[in-house]
């Protein structure tokens, strides 16, 4: 079974294009959700976040999101610390799930796929992509952060010409009719050269 991953910068439309493939069948993990769904579950995982961040870090046995992202995106050795923790769980999540399915491929969803190495546990890669500023009116739209937010996540990202030198295929996604287009086009290919 072939791993796809799929990735993108923030707000160019990552979750819109892994919806189309699970449309179509197809097996998607989407690790930013299991990540965060991990941080609330896995009591080894808690345990190492609170000894980084204090007991702010949870409100409840809920992670303080809002807490702890003020903190990582405006420190990257804060941020970094947070990955390392945080990943590793992911990766063998990741692992269990996809023991469990049944296709000729699966989706990885992931935001920073390339920035934390994780394309190397893929066998092809589609970057999705969109015009920067459109991206930024998108998730103004669908968050209301603000634009110093916004920015301070995007310092951490890769750029689009970075990313596109590691990528298999690419996904323009300004129009949705367009996209779900590419999308069902990539699919053929993913599997009619997945069958040797
Ligand atoms: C800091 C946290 C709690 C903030 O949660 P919040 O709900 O505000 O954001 P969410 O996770 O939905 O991410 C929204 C977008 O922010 C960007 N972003 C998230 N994590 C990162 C990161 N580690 N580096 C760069 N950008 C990131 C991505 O574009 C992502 O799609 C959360 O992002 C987190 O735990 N990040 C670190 C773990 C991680 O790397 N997750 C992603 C892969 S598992
Ligand atoms: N082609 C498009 N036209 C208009 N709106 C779009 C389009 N694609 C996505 N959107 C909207 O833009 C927002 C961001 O899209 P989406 O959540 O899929 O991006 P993402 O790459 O997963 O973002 P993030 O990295 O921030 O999680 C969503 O509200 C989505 O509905």
């Amino acid at each position: 079974m072939r791993v796809v991953g799929l990735t993108g910068g923030m707000g160019s439309g990552k979750t819109t294009v892994a919806n189309f493939f699970k449309d179509l069948g197809v097996p998607v993990y989407i690790a930013d959700n299991a990540g965060k769904s991990l941080m609330n579950t896995n009591e080894k995982l808690k345990s190492k976040i609170v000894s980084l961040f204090g007991e702010n870090a949870y409100n409840e046995g809920i992670l303080n999101r809002k807490f702890i992202a003020d903190q990582v995106f405006n420190s990257p050795e804060k941020l970094k610390q947070l990955n390392d923790v945080v990943h590793p769980a992911v990766a063998l999540d990741f692992l269990e799930w996809k023991n469990k399915q049944d296709s000729s491929y699966v989706i990885y969803e992931a935001a920073i796929l390339f920035e934390a190495g994780g394309h190397n546990n893929c066998d092809l890669v589609i970057l999705v992509t969109a015009p920067l500023e459109e991206r930024i009116k998108r998730i103004q739209a669908r968050d209301k952060s603000s634009l110093a937010e916004i920015e301070a996540r995007l310092k951490h990202q890769w750029s689009d010409e970075k990313k596109r030198k590691l990528a298999n295929f690419e996904i323009i996604n300004i129009n949705l009719p367009s996209t779900e287009e590419q999308v069902r086009n990539l699919h053929e290919i993913l599997i009619n050269t997945g069958k040797n």
